[in-house]
């Protein structure tokens, strides 16, 4: 009919799932309603499974608990973290779709200086359909941007760029400390916009949070595991950083890129920084080894997939870091069973799903 618009189908609504670890209430979502109702959600409850989690009407979800996280994974359960945030390692897991989009249950929108809503859904989809450039740092930031390009003396052998497996957004107000920067600075906020995106650059790491996180599952899936934390572990809180590290060693490896800037999210709830230091002090020391062993990790020719990839880190794990704890040994064994748990949901489709609502 003359005249009438037809609302565009948002980007990727069919190839993309939303994970949202919680053991709160997911009231969050309606603030979130205009950007996130065409999308599936996956959400991970953690914590009591008998704790009814009220979900805002007219949401597509599915809900999994720790009940139907050992039902579909019988003895592989035990590589899923329960009582911590790595939980949502396991919605990467039962997703079918090609993208997915993790966010922390305390995370809002947040406003662009010009004070319009940012749809950070929509900025992770732009910096995943674009390439990155990990061979070469282009100064003038992303270079596909509308309003930018490769700067003088940028080869061109290069600007084709590389396909981008992650997205690794960023947030205002309460930052992503650790627990002793948290605790020497408990009213820092951030308030600093930096309108840009950038590829980080191939051979560096950096340490990924899952709070406001976007990455193409079938480019890097396996990869991201979010390890062994919380209950019945000697460390929490750094499930992100231990994927982020294998995540970056991989895709350096497979000529993939890693992105972090726009968009941002509001995160609100600073959790309380001396139950996170008792969460993640073994870690503040650990990684003064963990670095040094991913900047050295080297993968051969013949680890042609993620999955390859992944289980020779984790025998190099095992090898290399058995010493700092025995820990690792154990974390080792858990990413093959997380690689065994991948493979097993990811060939068939008759996997039973959990209740949907
Ligand atoms: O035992 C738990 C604790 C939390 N969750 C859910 O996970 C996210 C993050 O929780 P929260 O906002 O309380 O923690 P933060 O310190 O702000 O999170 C950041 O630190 C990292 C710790 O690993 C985390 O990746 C970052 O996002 C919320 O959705 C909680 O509901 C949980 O499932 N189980
Ligand atoms: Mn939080």
């Amino acid at each position: 009919m003359a005249g009438t618009s037809v609302a565009p189908t948002p980007l990727l609504k069919d190839e993309l799932d939303i994970v949202i670890p919680t053991i709160r209430n997911l009231d969050f979502l309606e603030m979130w309603r205009p950007f996130f109702q065409p999308y599936h959600i996956i959400i991970v409850q953690d914590g009591d499974p008998s704790r009814v989690v009220k979900v805002p009407e007219g949401f597509d979800y599915e809900l999994y608990n720790r009940n139907d996280i050992n039902r579909i994974l019988g003895p592989k359960a035990s590589c899923i973290s329960f009582k911590d945030s790595a939980c949502r390692c396991f919605g990467y897991l039962v997703s079918k779709k090609k993208y997915i989009y993790t966010i922390d249950d305390d995370c809002f929108v947040a406003k662009d200086p010009s004070g319009k809503d940012i749809n950070a859904l929509e900025q992770h989809i732009k910096n995943l359909l674009c390439p990155a450039t990990p061979f070469f740092f282009n100064t003038l930031y992303d270079p596909y941007r509308d309003g930018a390009d490769f700067v003088r003396g940028y080869p061109f052998s290069l600007r084709e760029g590389a396909p981008t497996a992650v997205s690794h957004g960023l947030w205002l107000n309460i930052p992503d400390y650790d627990a002793p920067t948290q605790l020497v600075k408990p009213r820092e906020r951030n308030t600093r916009y930096v309108d840009a995106v950038m590829t980080i650059p191939k051979g560096t790491l950096f340490p990924m949070c899952g709070m406001n996180l976007a990455f193409d599952r079938e480019l890097i899936g396996p990869a991201m595991y979010f390890g062994l934390m919380g209950d019945g572990q000697p460390i929490g809180r750094y499930d992100d950083m231990w994927a982020g590290w294998c995540t970056k060693v991989i895709c350096d490896h497979l000529g993939l890129g890693v992105k972090t800037g726009l968009p941002y999210i509001w995160h609100s709830k600073a959790s309380n920084p001396f139950v996170n230091l008792k969460k993640e002090y073994k870690g503040i020391y650990w990684q003064e080894e963990l670095i040094p062993f991913f900047q050295s990790a080297t993968l051969t020719k013949d680890c042609t997939t993620v999955q390859k990839c992944y289980i020779e880190l984790s025998k190099q794990v095992k090898a290399k870091l058995g010493h700092v704890d025995e820990y690792f040994i154990k974390l080792a064994d858990a990413m093959v069973t997380w690689i065994e748990a991948w493979d097993e949901l990811n060939s068939t489709s008759d996997i039973p799903k959990g209740p949907a609502k």
